[in-house]
C-alpha cells in the first residue's frame, strides 16, 4: 500500500495503482487533469451504510448526497447500490433523470427553491421534498394545486448544534441560512400549516448538522434535541412521525491527523440515540434516513496532474506547480482543507525533499498542498493527490478559462471514461459575439 492512510496498491514498475489500474497509463491515456475513481470503493461505501441498518433491523433510507459528485456515471452506480438521492437543484435532478433514477427514491433540498424546481420535482412525482422554509410551503401548495398533485414533505429544522468543523460547513446552529429553527417555535409553525393538509403530506423532521465530521456526540445532541421537540407535538397534537432523516456530515480521511470513524459506528450510534428516545416517549420507531455524500465518494476518488514548473526560493520553499488546482480542487482555497499526495511514477521511491504544490490559476492562494515530502522531482512527473471524490469536480470552476478535467471510473481492472474532458469549444460555448 502507498501510505497507511490510502489503501492504494503500488505495482510491479514503482507506479501507484488504483482499482487494478496503473495510474501513470491512465495518465498517458486520458491527459491531465483526470479524476480517477474506483467504484468497488463507491460500493463498498455505500454497503457499509446500508448493510448496517439491515444488520439492526432498522426501516432505513440512505440517500446519497449527490452534491458530492454528480454525474450520469455516478449516479447509475447510485442506483445499482439501491441508495436514495438527495438533489439541491434542477441540474441534479436532470442528471437524476438522465440517469433513470427511480423517481421515487429522489429527494429535493435547498434553501431557496425556484417555482421552477419545484415544479419539475412535483410534475416527476419524485419521492420527498425537504422543505427549508415558509416560503417553500407556499411554492409547493400552489404546484400541488395547479397539477393536482401530492407529495411528501420533510421538515428541516435547525436543533441549535455546533458541529465540530470549519464554520463554513456547519449547518445545525441557530445561525443558520438553512432550516426552520426549533427553539424560537418556526418549526412548530410550519408543523402546524402541514398537519392535515390537503395536497402535501408531512412525513417528519430532517436535519444536518455540518460535513466532515469525526464524532457522534454532535448527532447523538440533535436526535435529543428533536425527540425534545417531538414530544411536545405528541403532547399537543397526538403527532408521531414515520421519518427521521438525521442529514449525512460523516467524515473521511484526507491526511494522517484525520481519524474517521467506521461508517456502522456512526450508524450504530444514530440508532442507538433514536432506539433510546423512542423508548422514553413510547412510540413506534420511525423509518431512519440518512445523506451520506463525501463518506460514499471522498476516498474513492484520486486527481492525476502532470508536474509543470518549479521555483526554488533557497531557505524559503520550492514551488512545484501542476496542471491544475483551484479550478478543479477549490477546498484548500475555501475551507485551507489539506490534502496528501504522491509521485504516481515514483511511488516506492524514497523521499527526499519538500515542495509545496501549487495550482496554475492566477491566484496567490491557488496552493493545493503545502510541505509534502516527496522523491527528487522533475517535469513531467504524474502527481496523485488523494480523497479528492467528494466535493472537487462538483465544484469546479472555469477561473481563467481552464476547462473542466475529464472523470474515469475503474473497476476491477477495467477502466471507462464517464465525463469528457472539456474542450476550448466548450469554455467559449454560450459566448455570442457583440460586434
Ligand atoms: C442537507 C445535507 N444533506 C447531506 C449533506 C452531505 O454532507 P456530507 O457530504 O458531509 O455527507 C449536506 C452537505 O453538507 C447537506 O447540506
Ligand atoms: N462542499 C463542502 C461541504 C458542504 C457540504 C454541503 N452542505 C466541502 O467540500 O467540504
Amino acid at each position: 500500500m502507498i501510505t497507511e492512510y490510502h489503501p492504494f496498491p503500488i505495482n510491479k514498475n514503482g507506479h501507484l495503482e488504483i482499482g487494478g489500474m496503473d495510474t501513470v497509463e491512465l495518465a498517458e491515456k486520458y491527459g491531465t487533469p483526470l479524476y480517477v475513481y474506483d467504484v468497488s470503493m463507491i460500493r463498498k461505501n455505500a454497503r457499509s451504510f446500508v448493510e448496517t441498518f439491515e444488520r439492526l433491523g432498522v426501516q432505513a433510507k440512505v440517500a446519497y448526497a449527490s452534491k458530492a459528485f454528480s454525474s450520469i456515471a455516478m449516479l447509475q452506480v447510485a442506483k445499482q447500490e439501491n441508495l436514495c438521492l438527495d438533489v439541491v437543484s434542477e441540474g441534479e435532478l436532470y442528471t437524476a433523470l438522465l440517469a433513470d433514477f427511480p423517481v421515487e427514491k429522489i429527494h429535493l433540498h435547498g434553501n431557496n427553491k425556484s417555482l421552477d424546481e419545484i415544479t419539475m420535482a412535483i410534475k416527476h412525482d419524485i419521492g420527498c421534498i425537504v422543505i427549508d422554509n415558509f416560503y417553500d410551503i407556499e411554492l409547493i401548495e400552489q404546484v400541488t394545486k395547479v397539477y393536482g398533485k401530492k407529495i411528501n414533505v420533510l421538515i428541516r429544522v435547525t436543533p441549535g448544534v455546533e458541529s465540530h468543523t470549519h464554520e463554513y460547513i456547519m449547518t445545525g446552529n441557530e445561525d443558520s441560512k438553512f432550516g426552520f429553527d426549533l427553539q424560537n417555535g418556526q418549526a412548530e409553525e410550519a408543523f402546524q400549516k402541514l398537519l392535515n393538509h390537503e395536497t402535501i403530506h408531512f412525513r417528519g423532521l430532517h436535519c444536518h448538522i455540518g460535513s466532515q465530521i469525526f464524532e457522534t456526540d454532535g448527532f447523538k445532541v440533535a436526535v435529543d434535541l428533536l425527540f425534545e421537540e417531538l414530544g411536545k407535538w405528541k403532547e399537543r397534537y397526538n403527532y408521531t412521525p414515520e421519518v427521521l432523516n438525521l442529514g449525512g456530515g460523516f467524515g473521511i480521511r484526507y491526511t494522517k491527523e484525520d481519524q474517521p470513524l467506521p461508517y456502522n459506528i456512526y450508524v450504530e450510534e444514530l440508532i442507538k440515540s433514536v432506539r433510546n428516545q423512542v423508548n422514553l416517549l413510547n412510540i413506534s420507531m420511525p423509518e431512519i434516513w440518512i445523506e451520506p455524500g463525501r463518506a460514499i465518494v471522498g476516498n474513492t476518488g484520486i486527481t492525476l496532474y502532470t508536474i509543470g514548473s518549479m521555483k526554488n526560493i533557497p531557505d524559503i520553499r520550492k514551488y512545484v506547480s501542476v496542471n491544475g488546482g483551484m479550478t478543479d480542487n477549490i477546498r484548500p482555497a475555501l475551507y485551507q482543507a489539506k490534502y496528501d499526495a504522491v509521485i504516481a511514477n515514483k511511488a516506492n521511491q524514497p523521499v527526499t525533499e519538500e515542495v509545496s504544490i501549487a495550482g496554475k490559476a492566477c491566484e496567490s492562494g491557488d496552493m493545493l498542498i503545502w510541505d509534502l515530502s516527496v522523491p527528487n522531482v522533475e517535469h513531467g512527473d504524474i502527481l496523485a493527490v488523494f480523497s479528492t471524490g467528494a466535493y472537487n469536480y462538483s465544484m469546479a470552476s472555469h477561473y481563467n478559462r481552464i476547462p473542466n478535467a475529464a472523470v474515469v471510473f475503474v473497476e476491477n481492472g477495467v477502466d471507462k471514461l464517464v465525463v469528457k474532458r472539456e474542450t476550448m469549444e466548450d469554455v467559449v460555448r454560450n459566448d455570442l459575439s457583440y460586434l
